[in-house]
């Protein structure tokens, strides 16, 4: 485990709005991490990547308050995580609604604005507005009243990122929130968290196999492998001998037109970033 960039600055002073101290979670025997610390700052923008089981959902979870860390703990606004956080926005990896769920696309952007989660919500010509705004911003006008369960995977997509801003929050945990989108809309829907982060000062935890359509937006990469993780800039941490170290097997990483290529990932680890 390394921690590639130490946190230091004008920046370190603010109380984190996200901080897991010596966190360790188990399956059964594996050990998916331990001593994890992260602090993620307001308006950081925190990529989590690693191949497949290597708990970078879990570790979503935890931040949730949905499930408990085996070792160390995991603040939010100071706070210990807990279900329900209603400043936490969460962008859940790919669920297809079934084929015959009626709630249109409008009705779940609006469940995240008047923030009634459970029960009929109660909407103000403001909440109305806001839901316009937030259907306009991922470009989901045109399939908004149509019932969910006949929308593709990537308009479902796109209606849960406008959900997931609805409630102004602080921190913002997206579970590969462009799978299922083609190019265009990987590049609004991450120029939207971007943007929301900018200007809203939202921390952003944004667990993807790919790190090509967020580079540029990219502070600091949590890289998960072989029960190990190393912390840093983009520049610290995609590097051949850091990746190697955190494999314990050679790796390459090559830049191409702006993009990663990172190559030499031991099978078992089964990598989607990895373009061969
Ligand atoms: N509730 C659970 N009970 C048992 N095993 C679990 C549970 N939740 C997760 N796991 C296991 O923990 C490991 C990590 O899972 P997790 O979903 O966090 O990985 P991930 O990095 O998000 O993977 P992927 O990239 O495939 O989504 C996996 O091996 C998974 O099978």
């Amino acid at each position: 485990m390394t921690n590639a960039s130490p946190e230091s600055g004008p920046a370190a002073e603010a109380q984190p709005v996200l901080s897991v101290r010596g966190g360790a979670l188990r399956v059964r025997d594996r050990v998916l991490w331990s001593g994890l610390d992260l602090d993620v700052r307001a308006g950081e923008f925190i990529a989590v990547l690693g191949g497949n089981g290597t708990g970078k959902t879990s570790l979503l979870r935890a931040m949730l308050g949905e499930r408990r860390l085996d070792e160390g703990t995991v603040l939010v606004d100071g706070h210990a995580a807990h279900r329900g956080h209603r400043r936490i926005g969460y962008i859940p990896q790919q669920k297809i609604a079934a084929p015959g769920t009626p709630l249109r696309g409008r009705d779940l952007v609006a469940l995240g604005v008047n923030g009634t989660r459970w029960g009929p919500p109660i909407s103000t010509r403001a909440d109305r507005q806001r839901v316009d705004a937030l259907l306009e911003a991922v470009g989901a006008q045109a399939f908004a009243d149509r019932p969910l369960g006949s929308l593709s995977g990537g308009e479902q997509q796109r209606l849960r990122v406008a959900q997931s801003l609805a409630d102004d929050p602080t921190l913002l945990l997206c579970d590969e929130p462009l799978m299922s989108l083609d190019l265009n809309h990987q590049r609004a829907v991450s120029e939207l968290i971007d943007a929301r982060r900018r200007e809203h000062g939202t921390a952003v935890v944004f667990v993807t196999h790919d790190i090509n359509p967020v580079l540029g937006m990219v502070d600091r990469v949590l890289y998960l492998a072989q029960g190990r993780f190393t912390v840093g800039r983009p520049d610290e941490v995609l590097r051949d001998d850091v990746l190697s170290r955190l494999y314990g097997t050679p790796v390459e990483v090559f830049r191409s037109r702006g993009r990663v290529i990172v190559v030499g990932v031991p099978e078992t680890e089964h990598h989607h970033e990895v373009i061969a």
